[in-house]
């Protein structure tokens, strides 16, 4: 049984970290902050002024011997093998790790790196973009869709009255899929090297249907249902969005880092061949994805 008063750590104080790190400093219940950078603290920008949550940034994981009840861990997917180290200091048996991260593959992703606790993927609705000095501007409201397990009233109870609000899908493969569709198509912006404002060219809008068309075939086969028009509303979203709006995947790739390719467009032609689904569009995305991020050349 998880008490009343759950102790919280946060992995990864980045984009994400950050933004649920302050939500949660705001009420009275700072997370202990666990990170790659030493910082003595995390600053979000939202409406017009900033959150300071207190630190330290511990980046040594030998510092903690007390299991968590709560992690939230927030480092990209490609990181966490590096972060396995603090899923070993903070897990216990009753650990519940809620995954703050895109991608459809959470459990697979964390099971050879937690040997206790329960692991609760999410869906991470909210911008957020992380600014040359640290600190992190938040362009939406802070949301997150959690499927309905016995784990998921220790995260809706954490983040009860905070401004990151959480709704609770029945069906959380269908809303997870429909995000992934989000971000799969995201990706032609890195390789576009633009933001949201490109999709107003009618050929690049003409390419992504399509291609959210092929991403479409895959979820479903998964177990995902989704109406025909998902994309079409996907592409609305775009289209409403300010043209300046990146995606994650696109400040990793200015910023030279490693993407995301695998956990949010190689999904798609790995589950589409497992299915036995033409993924096209994905043949071709897939290796410039993977070979901007992991070269060689
Ligand atoms: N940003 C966004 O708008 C959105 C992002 N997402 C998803 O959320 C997830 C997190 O993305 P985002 O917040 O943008 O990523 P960031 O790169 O901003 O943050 C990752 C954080 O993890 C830290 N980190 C890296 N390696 C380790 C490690 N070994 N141990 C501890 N901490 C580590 C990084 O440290 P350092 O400071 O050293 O780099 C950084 O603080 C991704 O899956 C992304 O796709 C989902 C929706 C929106
Ligand atoms: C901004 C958002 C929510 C949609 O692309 C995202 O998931 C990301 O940047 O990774």
């Amino acid at each position: 049984m998880v008490s009343d008063n759950p102790t919280i750590a946060l992995v990864g104080p980045g984009a994400i970290g950050t933004t649920v790190a302050a939500a949660l400093h705001e009420v009275g219940r700072t997370p202990t902050l666990c990170g790659r950078s030493a910082h003595d603290h995390l600053t979000l920008r939202v409406d017009g002024t900033h959150i300071n949550v207190p630190g330290p940034v511990l980046t040594d994981p030998a510092t903690l011997t007390t299991p968590f009840d709560l992690v939230f861990v927030a480092v990209k997917t490609t990181q966490v093998a590096a972060a396995a180290p603090w899923l070993a200091a903070l897990c216990g048996a009753k650990t519940v790790v809620c995954a703050l991260q895109n991608g459809v593959e959470q459990h697979a992703l964390f099971a050879p790196y937690l040997s206790q606790g329960t692991v609760l993927p999410s869906v991470v609705w909210f911008p957020a973009q992380r600014e040359p000095d640290a600190s992190v501007w938040l362009r939406g409201q802070p949301r997150l869709t959690l499927p309905k397990t016995s784990a998921t009233s220790v995260v809706l109870a954490a983040l009860s009255d905070t401004r990151c609000t959480v709704d609770v899908a029945e069906d959380f493969t269908s809303v997870a899929w429909r995000k992934l569709l989000q971000n799969a198509v995201a990706g032609l912006m890195v390789l576009a090297g633009r933001r949201a404002g490109m999709f107003a060219r009618t050929d690049i809008t003409a390419l992504a249907l399509a291609y959210l068309r092929e991403c479409l075939d895959v979820a479903r086969a998964e177990g995902a249902t989704l109406k025909d028009d998902v994309p079409q509303a996907i592409m609305a979203g775009f289209h409403r969005s300010p043209p300046d709006l990146g995606t994650s995947i696109l400040a990793d790739r200015q910023a030279g880092q490693p993407l995301e390719w695998d956990s949010r467009n190689g999904v798609v032609q790995r589950c589409g061949r497992l299915h036995g689904i033409a993924t096209p569009i994905s043949d071709l995305v897939v290796p410039l994805l993977a070979a901007a991020s992991d070269g060689p050349g």
